[in-house]
């Protein structure tokens, strides 16, 4: 159960799991969200490992990762919905398991998978969530129900599942707190109605609120957040700031007949890839290039490649790297 929007409750106690505490390491003023070790494991699969996590507030913050990478994992670890078998978590310096009521006056929470009372028309649901939450403020979740074109005189139970989405949404953006953790909050949803759910992110942002939200969609994350991190298999697989992404390229060309060498001063911040020549395909070189890109202009100059093109690199090529796992240039 949320503040505000009831979650599927598949969740069961963990006789396994450590009583972890919270670190006091946290500095609460600039890290609205800690996670330091947290781990989640059950049996002998790992759902999250070691996984160090800062959010600073009044940042959005992206989480990434395919199907069953941990997304929900964490965010529900961060809720205290899941006790950590290793590791501490905290949000805004309290921790979620010991200061359950508090951590609720500071965060609003979509799940993935909300649930709404299915019996109530969408008005019944916008008003009983105002007054039970410390926070809720009706006339807002009215207007954002509104700007996101949802008609509340339906009955829950025969919303579509994307109209119970919005109302989900309505009720959670709506609360004042400054904390919002989103699982996909655009899922269901047709692409105007995503881009006003965007629109309300950074609405949040600008209030001064912190926003974390986990999303399959590159794009949104690549248009709305300010750093990201991606997880694989239950592991913080990379971290990335988004004004870092916008500083990195990706020079293809067609492939040298000998394989270059990254120079040491170099060598962290690019890698090499070489595709060989296939039938009538010739081969290509791709060099990932990370930090200002003048740094690499005189190296690549002297590399003699013909058909050079240079373009941004955007998160795709980062998710996949990560995806495979390859080495990210940092
Ligand atoms: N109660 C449980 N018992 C055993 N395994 C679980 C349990 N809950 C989750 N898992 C597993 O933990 C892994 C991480 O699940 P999680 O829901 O965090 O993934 P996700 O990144 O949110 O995925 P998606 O993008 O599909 O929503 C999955 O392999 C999942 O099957």
């Amino acid at each position: 159960m949320t503040d505000s929007v009831e979650e599927t409750a598949d969740e069961t106690d963990d006789p396994g799991a450590a009583n972890t505490g919270y670190s006091p390491t946290c500095d609460a003023r600039t890290d609205i969200v800690r996670c330091q070790g947290l781990s989640k494991r059950y049996g002998d699969f790992d759902a999250l490992k070691d996984c160090d996590v800062r959010v600073r507030q009044g940042d959005v913050f992206g989480l990434l990762g395919p199907n069953g990478a941990g997304k929900t994992t964490l965010i529900r670890l961060l809720l205290g919905y899941l006790h950590p078998t290793g590791g501490s978590c905290a949000i805004a310096g309290l921790n979620p398991e010991v200061d359950s009521v508090a951590v609720r006056r500071e965060v609003s929470y979509l799940p993935g998978d909300a649930r709404l009372p299915r019996h109530m028309r969408g008005d019944g649901v916008l008003k009983f969530f105002s007054e039970i939450h410390p926070s809720g403020n009706r006339d807002k979740s009215h207007s954002i129900a509104k700007r996101l074109e949802l008609d509340l005189r339906r009955r829950v139970a025969f919303m579509s599942t994307g109209m119970r989405q919005k109302l989900a949404l309505a009720v959670v953006l709506a609360t004042e707190t400054p904390l919002l953790i989103l699982d996909e909050p655009t899922a269901n949803l047709d692409p105007t109605v995503r881009g006003e759910v965007l629109n309300l992110v950074r609405e949040a942002q600008n209030e001064g609120r912190t926003v974390v939200f986990s999303s399959h969609v590159l794009s949104e994350i690549e248009e709305t957040c300010d750093e990201v991190a991606f997880l694989r298999h239950g592991v913080l697989a990379h971290e990335l700031k988004m004004a870092e992404l916008f500083q990195r390229h990706r020079v293809t060309a067609k492939a040298p007949s000998t394989v270059p060498e990254i120079p040491d001063p170099l060598a962290n911040s690019a890698s090499i890839t070489i595709v060989d020549a296939i039938g009538d395909r010739e081969g290509r070189v791709t060099i990932d290039t990370a930090g200002d890109l003048a740094g690499f202009l005189p190296w690549i100059n002297s590399l003699g490649l013909s058909d050079l093109r240079i373009e941004p690199l955007g998160l795709r090529s980062v998710y996949d790297a990560v995806h495979a796992g390859q080495k990210v240039a940092i």
